[in-house]
């Protein structure tokens, strides 16, 4: 798969000035884009506490993923997927793989597949930044890396490709959902590891931060390897868009260097509609296609 496209003309305030405004519409009923109060089970969203038909699953799946996701762990992961060696496809092919794929990690989302969920995410964020298509082709591919859930890629475990992110080398911050059974992880009593900073230093920059594998990474470095020209704020976003601690939580601020801070704008504004465009209103995916594939169609495939 490779992405090659146009790079996007936006000036650095411009994402503080966009979300000013839109925190305006948010107050306006019927324009912009709105926050639903409840998800589809009518619990608010990413409550990993509410008793739901979804609960057990996620918690199993977190005890997992906090167990499993340790600094050597990752590390052979990345080297291994690094060497991409999976095949070649186009975006939209990439794109209706997903069809297969459930995610079991969302209290927010029942067994709909995530083709589903790419497209309220993009239409929505279409809607309200009309003219920044970076951003809906962003919206669209930021969910793909779960293609690592497929026997082609590998088949993985749902734990070592989906759910939220965070660094490994450094403590684990108690923001993190479930925090509690990072206890099971080798890391978790490791003085290397366990300290505010571990590796890492003051200011280093998310770039040198290793983060726990899955989809989000995957896909970075599937775009990094095809010398994409998607702009860093795109890639950022594919990147750290579960890192939920840092972009809703505020922790992990002290590896942040000064790009990441700028890169930091646009994802919290992404967020809103990764997250709350999820629901069981679905989209009709031959009416929208042609403008995807319009996107895609700058995009050459090596
Ligand atoms: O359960 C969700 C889902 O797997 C998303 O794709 C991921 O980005 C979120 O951070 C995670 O919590
Ligand atoms: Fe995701
Ligand atoms: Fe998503």
């Amino acid at each position: 798969m490779a992405i090659l496209i146009q790079q996007p003309h936006y000036f650095g305030d411009e994402a503080e000035e966009i979300a000013a405004s839109n925190n305006e519409k948010e107050m306006v009923l019927g324009g912009g884009f709105l926050v639903p109060k409840t998800n589809s089970f009518g619990h608010s969203f990413r409550d990993y506490e509410a008793e739901s038909e979804r609960q057990e699953g996620v918690q199993k799946f977190y005890r997992k993923n906090h167990s499993y996701q340790s600094y050597d762990f990752v590390k052979m992961m990345r080297e291994e997927y690094g060497k991409m060696k999976r095949g070649e496809m186009s975006i939209w092919e990439c794109f209706e793989m997903l069809s297969e794929v459930k995610d079991e990690s969302d209290p927010d989302l029942d067994d709909q597949p995530q083709t589903h969920h790419l497209l309220q995410t993009a239409e929505a964020i279409r809607k309200d930044y009309p003219n920044q298509d970076w951003l809906h082709l962003t919206a669209l591919i930021h969910d793909l890396g779960k293609v690592l859930l497929l026997p082609r890629f590998g088949g993985l475990p749902q734990w070592a490709v989906v759910g939220d992110t965070f660094p490994v080398g450094c403590r684990f911050d108690e923001s993190i959902v479930h925090h509690k059974y990072f206890k099971e992880n080798p890391d978790y009593n490791n003085p290397n590891f366990n300290t505010k900073y571990g590796v890492y230093s003051e200011k280093c920059g998310l770039d040198n931060v290793i983060m726990s594998w899955g989809h989000d990474d995957y896909m970075y470095l599937v775009a990094k390897k095809n010398n994409t020209t998607l702009p860093s704020a795109s890639l950022f976003i594919i990147r750290y868009h579960s890192f939920y601690a840092l972009h809703r939580e505020g922790a992990y601020k002290h590896v942040m260097n000064d790009k990441d801070v700028e890169n930091l704008k646009w994802l919290q504004i992404f967020n809103k509609y990764d997250l709350y465009s999820k629901s069981k209103v679905l989209i009709d995916v031959e009416e929208v296609k042609p403008y995807y594939l319009s996107l895609i169609a700058k995009v050459r495939i090596t």
